[in-house]
């Protein structure tokens, strides 16, 4: 109660509360609302609203502001909630830890996620996506007579990340494109963690925000307890056959050039942590390296399908944008070109930047301010007694809501059409979007300062793959009117269809090779 009376938010702008619990939490995170954009043309870019129990909480798109949250990592830590969430499923692994255990890790981990280590994996990348491409080719598509065929493409780009993220990630084969075989144990057990997390019952909601009813176990609970240790097992075999491939190619052993051991995430990782310059206090423990394994599987497989997804969906909306797409793209004379001639084509770039921009997949970021501080603003803001504030003093257990999408869909950065889809807008970037603190593209989609996302090289480079391999052989219509297409938000924000709320995500393409006329 002395937090809500005495919090320095009150004299802030912001919306009435709507609920004595949630307070505006349910509004802000209902997308199809646009709720986030009313407001800020209401109240500014920065504005007061209420999070659980009434709490006075900051939401800002202020790039200074920002700038400060993403940089002081120690000040700013990710909500407890979310990393009870998150722990349950991957342990301690690096997008739960904060402090000193987080900066131990990304150090650990940084080496592995270089350019030169993504170049390496290039050939994974496009392995998937030709036999994403052959398997629509062979068994989904296969009326001839040129007639398009309707393909809900979500859960077959999520079969194709999943396979990158397995062999390039810890050199495990899920077999998830192939359609003889049955799901393994390892995608099981994931399936089973994230469908356990994903649209929480009421009493998971609860046990979020009242931590001792986290004590009382539920089917929920056994379930995921029960995946993780499946997870962990496989890990633990995974992890001996990384170390004794390290090991062996130490020594002086070959590993043949087309296996992926020794090339994917885990390995590195294991290379690096017991490379000569990391001091024996700052390696990290069997522990630490396993909870890796299932943090790739999370971090990096349902955000490039979605967004390569989102990709599709734009396409079909700019049919001139999918023709010059796939101009630049035949012009290469190869089904495999090199990461660095796939990343020097500049029409696809494009296309790629304007989807993150208008679709990033993480729509939202919290943080929790662990110490009072004062945050400093580019634009000044006129509280609700008229004194104009070029700072906003917050206290301890604040939170702070990031809106990524908002920001990235902003007219004031971003124009008068701004939520349109036009790839040549990259052609010069709005003075505006140069002090967006991301670490790419004048983005927040992989967020920025130290905790950014460790993965957005591996991503961009995949997220092309698919889209050249894809682009080349099909063309790709949208199955239904576009106002049926709506978004909702689960772990990632993703697409459904409003006509049918009962198949939850999918997005229906009319899907036809494509053949040169
Ligand atoms: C389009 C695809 C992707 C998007 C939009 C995305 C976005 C993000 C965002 C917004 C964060 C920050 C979350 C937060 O701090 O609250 C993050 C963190 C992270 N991402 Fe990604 N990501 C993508 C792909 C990947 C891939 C492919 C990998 C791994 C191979 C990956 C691994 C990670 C990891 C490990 C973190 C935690 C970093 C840390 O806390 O230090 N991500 N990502």
């Amino acid at each position: 109660v002395t937090r809500i009376l005495s919090s320095p938010l009150r004299a802030l702008p912001g919306p009435k509360t709507s609920h004595w619990l949630y307070g505006n939490t349910r509004e802000m995170y209902n997308v199809e609302k646009d709720t986030l954009s009313k407001w800020s043309k209401k109240y500014g870019g920065t504005f007061r609203y209420k999070s659980f129990f009434k709490q006075d909480a900051l939401f800002t798109m202020d790039d200074r502001a920002l700038n400060h949250v993403l940089t002081h990592v120690n000040d700013y830590e990710k909500p407890e909630q979310a990393r009870y969430i998150l722990g349950r499923i991957l342990g301690k692994g690096v997008l739960v830890v904060e402090g000193q255990q987080h900066r131990q890790q990304r150090r650990v981990m940084n080496p592995g996620f270089g350019n030169a280590q993504i170049r390496d994996l290039t050939d994974v990348f496009f392995e998937k996506a030709i036999k994403l491409r052959d398997t629509l080719l062979s068994s989904v598509i296969t009326d001839t007579s040129g007639e398009a065929k309707r393909v809900d493409i979500m859960p077959w780009l999520s079969r194709m990340t999943l396979d990158v993220i397995g062999l390039a990630g810890f050199n495990y084969e899920f077999n998830a494109l192939d359609m003889n075989e049955k799901p393994n144990e390892l995608s099981q057990a994931f399936e089973a963690t994230v469908n356990s997390s994903e649209g929480l019952d009421r009493f998971s909601s609860l046990q979020q925000i009242f931590p001792l009813l986290r004590y009382i176990p539920t089917a929920r609970t056994r379930n995921t307890d029960n995946a993780r240790a499946t997870m962990m097992r496989i890990g633990s075999r995974l992890l001996a056959d990384a170390k004794a491939a390290v090991i062996a190619s130490e020594g002086g052993e070959k590993i043949e050039k087309s296996s992926v051991q020794g090339r994917d995430l885990l390995s590195l990782l294991v290379r690096s942590n017991m490379a000569t310059d990391i001091p024996e206090s700052q390696r990290l423990s069997d522990d630490d390296v396993l909870a890796q394994v299932p943090t790739f599987l999370v971090a990096g497989h349902e955000t490039t399908s979605t967004a390569t997804t989102w990709a599709l969906y734009a396409l079909t909306q700019a049919p001139e944008v999918q023709q010059k797409l796939r101009r630049e793209m035949l012009e290469m004379g190869t089904d495999t070109p090199s990461m660095d001639e796939l990343m020097a084509l500049p029409y696809l770039d494009a296309v790629v930047r304007e989807t993150l921009r208008l679709h990033a997949p993480v729509p939202t970021v919290r943080r929790i301010a662990v110490k009072d501080d004062v945050i400093p603003l580019e634009t000044p803001i006129t509280d609700v007694d008229g004194n104009v504030q070029h700072e906003i003093r917050i206290v301890k257990g604040t939170p702070i809501y990031i809106p990524v999408l908002e920001i990235s869909r902003s007219e004031a950065v971003w124009g008068a059409d701004s939520r349109a889809f036009r790839p040549e807008r990259w052609e010069t970037i709005p003075e505006a979007a140069a002090h967006v603190p991301g670490v790419w593209g004048h983005l927040l989609c992989f967020l920025g300062g130290p905790r950014a996302c460790i993965g957005f090289r591996f991503s961009l480079v995949e997220m092309k793959a698919l889209l050249f391999t894809l682009i080349r052989s099909f063309e790709f219509e949208l199955a239904v009117p576009v106002n049926d297409i709506g978004s909702i938000a689960k772990i990632v924000q993703v697409p459904f269809v409003r006509s049918e709320p009962e198949k939850q995500s999918q997005m229906p393409l009319l899907i036809k090779p494509y053949q040169a006329s």
